[in-house]
């Protein structure tokens, strides 16, 4: 998906991944990546989700990255917070308590900028991305958090029935990006209640990838 895709969803509100609570399996499986309070979380392609509302209030610290100033200016006004920001490299990086957020192109975050990271949470990140993307997207993530471990989300469902994104994305695919990085495995595997987007009938799986 080009940037300006994503701007236009931003802009047109068209926003119907963003939950209208904290995700469930978040909240059902972040405790199998074994962080305690205060570790530092990274959400890649983080929109303006509930998630980060709801790991600040267990007193973790939240990093994000996210193309669209627009859903972060949001983010941070339904947090009732003020961010400061300030220019790093080709980023604007929006930052107050326990908080970072950089905005522009996740491909632009560096891993010196980044900092160090306790581990990630992948939630309608790689699913948002078409596969010539994808395999960037999987390398640069292990690249600049270090492997750390990671909970990952995925859809699956036949291809042939919806156009991405989100896209669909197998237990092969997850193995394809992630099994010489990781030990991988597959925490949750559920119907999605009604099908996707209400029609398509499909599969989420949880994820959990250590260091092996
Ligand atoms: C499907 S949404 C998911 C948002 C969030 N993770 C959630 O669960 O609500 C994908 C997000 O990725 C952002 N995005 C797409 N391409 C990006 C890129 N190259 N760099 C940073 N963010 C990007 C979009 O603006 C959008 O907010």
């Amino acid at each position: 998906m080009e940037p300006d895709f994503w701007h236009s969803k931003w802009e047109r509100n068209e926003i119907g991944f963003h939950g209208s609570d904290a995700n469930p399996l978040l909240v059902e499986h972040f405790g199998a990546l074994a962080r305690g309070p205060g570790s530092r979380i990274f959400l890649p392609l983080c929109g303006k989700t509930l998630d980060i509302h709801w790991l600040l209030a267990q007193g973790y610290r939240v990093v994000g990255a996210e193309l669209s100033p627009l859903a972060i200016a949001q983010l941070f006004a339904e947090l009732g917070v003020e961010p400061t920001v300030t220019r790093v490299g080709a980023l604007d990086h929006y930052a107050a308590p326990d908080i970072d957020v950089y905005v522009g192109d996740f491909f632009d975050l560096k891993r010196e900028t980044l900092g160090p990271v306790d581990a990630v949470y992948d939630r309608a990140a790689l699913v948002a991305l078409p596969n010539a993307m994808r395999h960037r997207y999987a390398a640069h993530l292990a690249d600049i958090t270090q492997r750390a471990p990671q909970l990952l989300i995925c859809f699956e469902y036949d291809p042939r029935q919806h156009e991405g994104p989100p896209f669909s994305i197998d237990a092969d695919e997850v193995r394809l990006h992630y099994e010489g990085r990781y030990h991988l495995t597959r925490l949750a595997h559920l119907d999605v209640e009604g099908g996707l987007k209400g029609k398509t009938p499909a599969k989420e799986s949880v994820w959990l990838l250590k260091m092996a």
